[in-house]
């Protein structure tokens, strides 16, 4: 069956369709991974969005459970250039198309996607529609147009868990406050022997703190950090009680609201496994993994904090230290999934910080 892409600028590009039918539509956005395609997929980071991935071919492990970041795929639809035709792994259920068929997830195929990712590198990210069967070009265009901004969306709602659990571990109590958490995120911490509990991204201060917990990490989500007004608002009152707290990607842009800096919307964001980034204070780059569409405003940033890495690629901000409370946040995923795994020292830190301090709300 054919598929279509539409985008806001006019483009409308004819592929194959494979997964489910029907119209999805979100911001076009690229991933220059190489693998991975599966935690991408099922990351709530991705909520509200189409994925391009750059890479030519892809679904050739076919797909399993168990290397979900989440409950199913977060994503609005997949843009290719080539699905697998013989996906094989002995750890895969099934192959891509079959998965996401099972979701409702649509995927469009035959897609120059390098000559995709120049135009959203070249204009910034599109919004965008694809479509399964036939369909006036223009008509979809002008829907395109009319598809709400990331901004305006409240998407962290639409993945974050709706009441408390207890995730695993045991040790040093950890608060997870869920924008959208990724899985490997509460394995790595878990594993790193953590008792993790897991928090609806609207709980209350009071209700976090009941739990004792000698620490505090703000997850990863989707969409623009001042949509999260209330997450900032809960950082701010935990940080006055001194209490340990690490921020990843949007944890770490809502960190920076709580301190009275500025986020902005970077022109195509950064989505890829091989991300650049400088620890300031050791001078050692790292390889990361990242996927983030907002970014830090470091000019906006109060002298209470300092920032700790930096992408080489851009000069963005991609780390913060707060210089008298126990707060380190960075925008990049130390759990990598997927990507390389060289910042996972990042929780080692965070751990031992949770084992120092004293807070003063208890
Ligand atoms: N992975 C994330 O947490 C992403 C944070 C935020 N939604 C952004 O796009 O910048």
């Amino acid at each position: 069956m054919k598929a279509v892409l539409a985008l806001e600028d006019g483009t409308y590009i004819e592929g194959k369709a494979f997964g489910a039918e029907g119209q999805r539509e979100g911001e076009v956005v690229f991933n220059t991974s190489m693998t991975g395609y599966q935690e991408i997929m099922t990351d709530p980071s991705y909520a509200g969005q189409i994925v391009v991935m750059t890479y030519p071919l892809i679904g050739n492990y076919g797909f399993n459970r168990e290397d979900a970041e989440s409950t199913g795929p977060k994503i609005r639809g997949l843009i290719i250039k080539e699905l697998c035709a013989a996906p094989s792994s002995w750890r895969s259920e099934g192959s891509l198309e079959e998965y996401m068929k099972e979701y409702d997830i649509i995927g469009i195929q035959g897609v120059d996607t390098r000559a995709l990712t120049r135009k959203i590198r070249e204009k910034g990210t599109l919004k965008g529609i694809i479509s399964t069967g036939e369909q006036n070009p223009e008509t979809l265009v002008k829907k395109a147009k009319e598809i709400d901004e990331i901004s305006d969306m409240d998407l962290v709602g639409e993945v974050t868990c709706l009441r408390p659990y207890f995730y695993g571990g045991s040790g040093l109590n950890l608060a997870v406050i869920d924008m959208g958490v990724k899985e490997s995120i509460l394995r790595s911490l878990a594993g790193l022997g953590l008792r993790v509990t897991v928090f609806p991204a609207h709980t209350s201060p009071k209700e976090i703190l009941s739990l004792e917990p000698e620490g505090i990490l703000i997850s990863n989500g989707p969409g623009d950090p001042k949509k999260a007004d209330y997450a900032v608002k809960t950082a701010k009152e935990l940080m006055e009680c001194r209490i340990p707290i690490m921020g990843i990607c949007l944890g770490h842009q809502i960190l920076a609201l709580a301190v009275g800096g500025d986020t902005y919307k970077l022109k195509f964001g950064h989505r890829g496994g091989n991300h650049p980034v400088k620890d300031v204070e050791t001078g050692r780059v790292y390889i990361t993994s990242q996927n983030h569409g907002f970014a830090v405003r470091e000019d906006s940033l109060p002298d209470s904090v300092y920032v700790s890495h930096i992408n080489l690629n851009d000069g963005t901000v991609e780390g913060m230290r707060h210089k008298e409370l126990p707060v380190m946040s960075v925008q990049y995923h130390p759990e990598a999934s997927p990507g390389p795994t060289d910042s996972m020292y990042l929780f080692n830190q965070f751990k031992e910080m949770m084992g120092r301090r004293k807070h003063k709300c208890l």
